[in-house]
């Protein structure tokens, strides 16, 4: 559809963009990339032929753009520029009508239906009907943004050229703009070259990405191959990460801040704070979590940390609305916390810490195995869970990769298995070694400063930790818990 070959061009003799190739398929969204000052508005110039090019070569649907006459090309392509605060006296509907101008025969061609239906459509999907008869001037630069991308939509282009369209709007019309551009192009054919500085939204709705850097093309490709860290941090030269979007295969790239490599306290043994109703571990500063508890769940960062103890009855519909009701009546805010049950009587937790030179962990074990299961025989079984569970906490004062978070559960789970093998735990159902209870859960929590930990496998410093500490904890809290058994 448009074909970019070679193409070169500035202001005089400043050469501002310098040999840039690339074509942009039919229906596709080709989003710009670039630092400031590194030419995207002049490419989008050269594009949209507002100036001329030094070098190289500019085609559409097959025809070279000279070869168009501005009417011709205003039917076909569309144009939304950087917003100015300047806007003249016009009102909304008649600003958006202005878009129809290429599809009118003549000066005083008639306003037919075709041209009113299409005003009052791309008026109503970018929501600026309501104000359709007052000034421009007297609207706001998000409201004003939408009423020109309504002119452009109302010309019914074939190309839309935009120049970061989503600045000036709100979170939701972002989403209502991208989203209705993305549906253009399966509805009406529509095809769309955007600058974007918001590179998470670029990724999200662009099929391919071209990044500029001063001047030049560093890649062209699908958002996953653009958006890496090491060509983000050397093009804007910022210290970024990136990683998947929760919900889709797209990548997200968030800047680091400076201030975040300050010391950060250690956690100790005496932050816990341990009532017949619940431990509670209270974090000088959030923790980087990984856990399955019931409530903060998942990856986060978390201050507030609760093993709370129910009934051996207890049964609840919703766990993770009654966990978060009890946090709330305690006063720990529920987004910075991270909630587990336990029916074991929580006065038994087995707290240990652990040090190797600068590097240190704390592990607090709580131990039932009423429930104990062989887990390599769990199909065979069709029993409810039931509370009986082994919380494990994992601490580390240290600054742990992803890697090392995942491999502190591998180590802490079969630092629990053994210690289930070794207190010759047995499944009642099966009569074979247990390997867990019916509903175990584990959190692994780090302080994220002091101590660089790539791994946690058996044999590094930290999995080595782990794999004792979580041994003898468990190992402690279930001999705490069977002779509690052998005296009620
Ligand atoms: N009208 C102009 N006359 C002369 N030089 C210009 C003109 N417009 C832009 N430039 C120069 O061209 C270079 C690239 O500008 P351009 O506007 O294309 O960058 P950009 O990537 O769109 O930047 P931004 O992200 O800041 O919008 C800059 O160094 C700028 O000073």
């Amino acid at each position: 559809m448009l074909k970019v070959e070679n193409a070169s061009g500035g202001y005089g003799d400043n050469t501002v963009v310098n040999g840039v190739s690339f074509e942009v398929q039919k229906q596709e969204i080709l989003g710009i990339l670039g630092p400031n000052g590194s030419g995207k508005t002049t490419l989008m110039k050269m594009i949209s032929g507002l100036i001329p090019l030094s070098e190289g070569f500019i085609s559409f649907k097959e025809k070279s753009l000279k070869s168009y006459s501005a009417k011709q090309l205003a039917k076909e392509i569309a144009v939304l520029p950087q917003l100015h605060s300047h806007a003249f006296d016009y009102t909304v509907r008649e600003t958006v009508s202005m878009g129809r101008y290429p599809h009118q025969k003549g000066m005083f061609a008639p306003w037919t239906e075709k041209d009113e239906a299409a005003v009052t459509a791309a008026m109503k999907q970018t929501g600026v009907l309501v104000y359709e008869n007052q000034s421009i001037q007297e609207l706001s630069g998000g409201e004003r943004q939408r009423v020109f991308l309504a002119q452009a939509l109302a010309q019914e282009p074939k190309l839309l050229l935009l120049d970061e369209p989503t600045n000036h709007l709100d979170l939701s019309y972002q989403k209502q703009l991208l989203d209705l551009l993305k549906e253009w192009t399966r509805t009406h054919e529509l095809t769309v070259v955007s600058i974007f500085h918001d590179l998470n939204a670029a990724s999200l709705y662009c099929d391919r990405l071209l990044l500029l850097h001063e001047g030049q093309m560093v890649s062209l490709a699908a958002p996953g191959d653009v958006l890496k860290k090491e060509t983000v941090e050397r093009v804007y030269r910022a210290s970024v990460h990136t990683q998947a979007h929760p919900e889709l295969p797209k990548p997200q790239v968030t800047i680091l801040p400076d201030y975040r490599q300050q010391e950060q306290k250690g956690i100790t043994k005496e932050l816990f704070q341990i009532t017949s109703d619940h431990i509670l571990l209270t974090a000088p500063q959030p923790l980087k979590t990984l856990s399955s508890a019931v409530i903060g769940a998942g990856l986060g960062w978390y201050r507030y940390f609760i093993n709370r103890h129910v009934p051996m009855d207890y049964e609840c519909e919703d766990s993770y609305r009654d966990m978060s009701d009890y946090a709330e009546r305690y006063g720990w805010n529920v987004a910075d916390s991270v909630g587990m049950m336990t029916a074991v009587k929580v006065e038994d937790v087995v707290i240990k810490e652990l040090y190797d030179g600068e590097l240190s962990a704390v592990i607090a074990v709580t131990a039932g195995v009423g429930n104990a299961v062989d887990v390599s025989l769990a199909h065979e079984r069709n029993k409810e869970a039931a509370i009986g569970t082994i919380n494990i906490w994992i601490f580390v004062n240290g600054k742990l990769s992803d890697e090392a978070f995942i491999q502190a559960i591998m180590t802490g789970t079969e630092a629990k298995v053994k210690a289930l093998q070794h207190a010759e735990i047995k499944d009642p159902d099966t009569n074979t070694l247990a390997t867990g209870t019916s509903t175990d859960s584990l959190l692994v929590a780090a302080v994220q400063s002091g101590s660089e930990v790539q791994y946690a496998g058996p044999i590094t410093p930290l999995g080595k930790l782990i794999g004792k500490g979580v041994f003898d904890c468990t190992t402690e809290a279930i001999k705490i818990y069977l002779e509690r058994k052998k005296k009620y």
